[in-house]
């Protein structure tokens, strides 16, 4: 039931999605069989069974691009139901008027979309920074141009060019020039169009050769392996304008291109002025640089995307994996969610060894623990002992939501909460699927979270994310007189039999079981806890 969006909308001119999706209603029920407690990732593996039920959801969310092939409200809806969890505009591309249609066609697909999807889509920007482009080509010229092997062309910096490139003729800045060698490769886009510099004509020219056959489109990234841009600033005056637009209007995160150093990061969240503290940077990492310095990027992005196509320009193609394994697993254990940008085999999340992971997440984390920390350590434990087949945390901040999916638990998180923007910044973490709940809640606290939880329920049973007798971790907070230590962590039996909502109720109000004694991030002891609910 998969298709390649990418082929898809690509053939169609202008757009790409990062990974694949499913057909609208199918993406959220592919996956494994009910997992059991294993020793070690020997056993996790040898358990893994071709006859599977498909019957889990998704733990990585969709990025995807919009183009023109994608920017009518239709389409849109359509990607929506599909599973997109982010829409990327990319800045490199199309005028602010373009972006402004699309954001406004997007927020109307969603909201056309909600009663069915029940979920949010986050908006993205992806400014351009120090990535050097290609102009744009005159309207009489067929794009993409296809160019063949032994074809020559022109590089040339001349601004007349700028926005009419010929198919032997194309503009890049002068400073591009300046710094290629007779010899260098240069790649366009993440390839296969591949040229080689034949000869320097002058300062703002030089000539170039075909060596991979491939295409070229309208402000095509143009990049000679293992060479740094010339930046003097770290945002241009087009990223800070782009930067201004997605704060205008309300843009959830902002993806930077070509991230050399930490402080392009920090300048991005200075850009963002008064708005810094709801959109998150996500650092594109896609230079040799920008791996050898990942850590200290990591320290200020709240995100990280690894941009495989260009990365492969970069360093050799077959380092990618090295490069992508290692960007993961600090990301992890720095806490922050990664991106991976390109497509994403399914079937492999089956194969992953959560409980190895979540050890070695729990150990990295230093001791003495915060209490929300600790507490949502202990409601990815309550899961894997369950086992649960969701964890279900009321949240507003979406804080609690983000500390449990940065200990990968190996089922999906089901966030509740009143927050619209809350929803859709969860949409960058593992592992969430936000359920919003916005009914009145002018009544005793325990009524409302019971209200908005057997909500939640109802919308993970129609997802197919529970099923009759699973169990489920539950992680809220105890009210609003209590202090955060008494925290409850519950483990609830969900004894219905039907997916109907009032054997939903009864799974609420069974006897819960508590987790207690939570110290330094490791549950000690279950009791049983009736008192909380009623
Ligand atoms: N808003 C847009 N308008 C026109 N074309 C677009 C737009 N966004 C993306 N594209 C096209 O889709 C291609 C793939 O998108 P993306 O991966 O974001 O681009 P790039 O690799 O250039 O950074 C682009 O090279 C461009 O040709
Ligand atoms: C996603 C990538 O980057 P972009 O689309 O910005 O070129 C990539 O290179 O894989």
């Amino acid at each position: 039931m998969y298709r390649d969006y990418k082929q898809d909308l690509d053939s169609r001119s202008g757009a790409s999605i990062i990974m694949q999706v499913g057909d609208a209603g199918q993406q959220m029920f592919q996956g494994q069989s009910f997992r059991n407690i294993k020793q070690s990732h020997l056993q996790q593996i040898c358990t893994l069974d071709v006859d599977s039920p498909i019957r889990t959801y998704r733990m990585t969310n969709i990025v995807c691009t919009v183009g023109p092939s994608c920017e009518s409200v239709e389409v849109l809806k359509d990607m929506v139901a599909s599973g997109m969890n982010i829409c990327r505009f990319n800045m490199a591309h199309a005028s602010h008027e373009w972006h402004l249609q699309t954001l406004r066609n997007l927020r109307e697909a969603v909201d056309k979309s909600r009663e069915v999807t029940h979920g949010s889509v986050a908006t993205a920007i992806d400014i351009t920074g120090p990535g050097v482009r290609l102009g744009r080509f005159s309207e009489d010229v067929e794009v993409p141009v296809q160019l063949q092997k032994g074809a020559t062309v022109i590089m040339s910096s001349d601004k007349a060019i700028k926005k009419s490139c010929t198919k032997d003729r194309v503009y890049v800045i002068q400073g591009f020039i300046m710094r290629a060698k007779v010899g260098d490769k240069i790649f366009i886009d993440d390839g296969p169009l591949c040229f080689k510099v034949m000869k320097k004509v002058s300062l703002v020219e030089m000539i170039v050769e075909v060596v991979h056959q491939g295409e070229m489109n309208h402000n095509g990234l143009v990049h000679i392996p293992m060479t740094t841009p010339n930046i003097d600033e770290y945002l241009s005056e087009k990223d800070k304008k782009d930067i201004k637009f997605g704060v205008d209007n309300e843009v959830d995160m902002v993806f930077v291109s070509w991230v050399l150093q930490p402080e392009m990061v920090t300048a991005v969240r200075e850009a963002l002025g008064d708005a810094k503290d709801r959109v998150a940077v996500v650092a594109k990492i896609e230079s040799y640089n920008s791996v050898k310095r990942i850590d200290e990027i990591l320290e200020v992005a709240d995100g990280i995307l690894i941009a495989r196509g260009d990365l492969g320009n970069d360093i050799p193609p077959e380092k990618v994996f090295l490069a992508q394994k290692m960007i993961i697993g600090r990301a992890n254990m720095a806490g922050k969610p990664v991106i991976c940008a390109a497509q994403i085999c399914q079937e492999a999340e089956n194969a992953l060894y959560y409980d190895a992971t979540f050890r070695d997440l729990r150990f990295a984390t230093p001791v003495p623990t915060n209490v929300t920390h600790a507490t949502s350590i202990a409601a990815v434990e309550a899961a894997i002992r369950g086992p649960a087949s969701a964890i279900i945390v009321v949240t507003n901040s979406g804080r609690s939501a983000r500390l449990i999916a940065r200990y990968r638990p190996h089922c999906i998180i089901i966030a509740i909460t009143k927050s619209q923007d809350t929803a859709r910044n969860l949409n960058l973490h593992r592992g969430i699927f936000s359920v919003i709940h916005t009914g009145s809640s002018n009544q005793e606290w325990y009524r409302d979270v019971d209200q908005r939880i057997h909500y939640a329920l109802r919308v993970a049973v129609e997802r197919g994310y529970v099923k009759p007798n699973d169990k489920g971790a539950l992680l809220h907070s105890a009210g609003n007189q209590s202090s955060p230590l008494q925290a409850h962590l519950c483990l609830l039996q969900q004894r219905y039999h039907t997916a109907h909502t009032e054997p939903l109720c009864h799974a609420i109000s069974q006897p819960l079981q508590r987790y207690k004694e939570i110290q330094n991030g490791t549950v000690k002891q279950c009791l049983t806890l009736s008192k909380s609910f009623p």
